[in-house]
């Protein structure tokens, strides 16, 4: 099938069908993480034929026995002038498996029958690799190529968002970068999502690099809270709305929640309770709900104190002018057919974002549940730990139950999550499992490494191996978005970013020039001459 096939090695001693070593040649060995093609005879279909194995290196050894440990340095160098050389290089190798067809679709198989030490080990052509990465027209998106082969393009399957996706990696890995190339090509389907983006990392979808209007940048809607600490100005972008939520709508519940009230303070929430007893059937605002208290907190004994307290808890929340007389629509406004609707919820403190994030989701659940709209809904929700924390942090969130909800039950209604954490031990072990396939970037933290491969069964013990040494950008894609596990470059993003590490030197450089202050080159001598 593949005319030129080069042979880089032999299998050698124990092989089974997932696992096996080779011996390959020092000039020329594949590289940690290559592709190789093994042949095998299989039954497929019933028939038994000869199959081509793509299987992947996971290791290289070199090994001698004349340059033993044993030996002192003089012995050794003794050796060497002889010209000895007797190094041989070994190779470790997973079985990745062999395409087949079933019902009209590619799948790939997993061989059943050993491989037999002799058998010829051979680079495994680009052809062959890019059939098991690639999906036909419509049924992929370019997430990036190869780490080991940067000629090879990486498809991850449309399908597979069906079953929910999470996205982890240690802060400045790639997580934000890889989901803005995510929404891109979502951008490109005409698909419609809402990215729930608590620090305004998203807000320049709708801009190129060069902050120029882009195709799709009129499908591209940010609603924009007003305490937003996002460093962009409304007025220069394109389809910025304002993202409020009418305070009259909040029960007292929810007040005394986001005023950071605890739950046991049973008597200032009373107090919260009694005032908006007096504001129904009003239209009131929280500048409204302060008089109430205060107007409380003049009378005498500890009712007015607990309402001069539940004064100055809410006084706090007066800032957030989010809390305002208009509830920005999910049905009209946000959710838009073939639409991305960025939420930039930066500037709030936890518990409105929280609000917002459950409000949100809910309707976006009812809407799709009772079939209002008509499209398949992808939700993006970044910094996931915080909205669906897990049940050893005690702490307890408005979103957690429909993010949980959505998880367990949304791709029946066509609602598809892609979670985005930093922290995976410190998210819902129940949510994290529900996704189905994993976008891991680097991790370097134990307790962190170990979430993840409790919430992935196909996260082998090699690739946990691999999260410490992957570089920024380059991603493990494990589970229904691939056809076997794959370690990726993120391609370039067209948009631009929100969140990008910010250049240290320009601004420093900036900094000096409009303070005037003299920069100076320290050479070596200056600082001899100092001393
Ligand atoms: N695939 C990539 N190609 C080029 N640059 C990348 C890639 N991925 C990430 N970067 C760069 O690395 C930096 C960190 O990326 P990003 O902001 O996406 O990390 P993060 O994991 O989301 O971090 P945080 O948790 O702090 O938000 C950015 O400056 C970004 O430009």
């Amino acid at each position: 099938m593949y005319s030129s096939l080069r042979q880089v090695g032999r299998i050698v001693e124990e092989a089974t069908p997932e696992s096996f070593i080779f011996v390959t040649t020092k000039q020329d060995h594949p590289p940690k993480y290559e592709y190789v093609l093994v042949k095998s005879r299989e039954v497929v279909a019933g028939e038994e034929r000869e199959v081509d194995v793509l299987c992947q290196v996971t290791g290289v050894v070199s090994r001698s026995d004349a340059y033993s440990s044993r030996l002192d340095l003089e012995s050794l160098e003794r050796i060497h002038e002889a010209g000895i050389d007797d190094a041989n290089l070994l190779c470790a190798a997973r079985t990745l498996g062999y395409l087949a067809e079933e019902d009209g679709r590619k799948v790939v198989l997993m061989p059943r029958r050993a491989f037999f030490p002799g058998n010829p080990v051979y680079l495994a052509p680009d052809d062959f690799v890019r059939e098991f990465f690639s999906y036909p027209g419509e049924e992929g998106i370019r997430i990036g190529s190869l780490v080991s082969r940067r000629n090879v393009d990486v498809y991850l399957s449309v399908n597979g968002f069906r079953r929910h996706v999470a996205v982890i990696a240690q802060t400045g890995a790639g997580k934000s970068y890889t989901v803005g190339v995510i929404l891109e090509e979502l951008l490109r389907l005409g698909a419609t999502a809402v990215v729930i983006d608590p620090h305004a990392d998203y807000v320049f979808l709708s801009r190129d690099r060069d902050m120029r209007r882009h195709e799709y940048s009129d499908r591209v809607l940010v609603f924009r809270n007003p305490n937003s600490t996002g460093r962009y100005d409304p007025s220069q972008m394109d389809n910025v709305h304002e993202l409020t939520v009418k305070f009259s709508d909040l029960s007292a519940e929810d007040v005394a929640r986001i005023a950071g009230i605890p739950e046991k303070w049973t008597n200032v929430r009373k107090a919260i309770r009694d005032a908006l007893d007096k504001l129904r059937g009003r239209d009131y605002t929280i500048d409204d709900l302060l008089g109430e208290l205060e107007k409380m907190s003049r009378g005498g004994g500890k009712e007015a104190a607990y309402a001069s307290s539940a004064y100055n808890h809410l006084v706090k929340l007066r800032k957030f002018s989010v809390f305002g007389r208009y509830t920005t629509s999910v049905k009209d406004e946000i959710l838009k057919p073939g639409h991305v609707s960025v939420l930039d919820l930066s500037g709030l403190n936890d518990a409105s974002q929280d609000y917002i994030v459950s409000t949100v989701l809910e309707e976006i659940y009812r809407l799709r549940y009772s079939g209002e709209f008509r499209y398949p809904v992808f939700v993006v929700v970044e910094e996931a730990h915080r909205f669906v924390p897990s049940k050893a942090s005690k702490r307890s969130t408005m979103s957690s139950e429909i993010i949980n909800t959505i998880a367990a039950e949304g791709r029946k209604f066509g609602v598809f999550l892609i979670l985005v954490t930093q922290r995976p031990s410190k998210i819902d072990a129940d949510a994290l499992s529900q996704c189905n396939s994993q976008i891991i970037l680097r991790i370097t933290n134990p307790s962190d490494q170990r979430a993840v491969a409790e919430a992935s069964e196909r996260l082998g013990e090699d690739l946990m191996r691999d999260l410490p040494g992957l570089n920024v950008g380059e991603a493990i894609i494990v589970g229904e978005l691939t056809r076997v596990p794959v370690v990726v470059k993120v391609r370039r993003r067209f948009t631009r970013e929100g969140g990008a590490d910010i250049d240290l030197v320009a601004e420093l450089r900036r900094a000096r020039e409009e303070l005037s202050l003299a920069s100076r080159t320290y050479r070596g001598e200056d600082l001899l001459s100092e001393v």
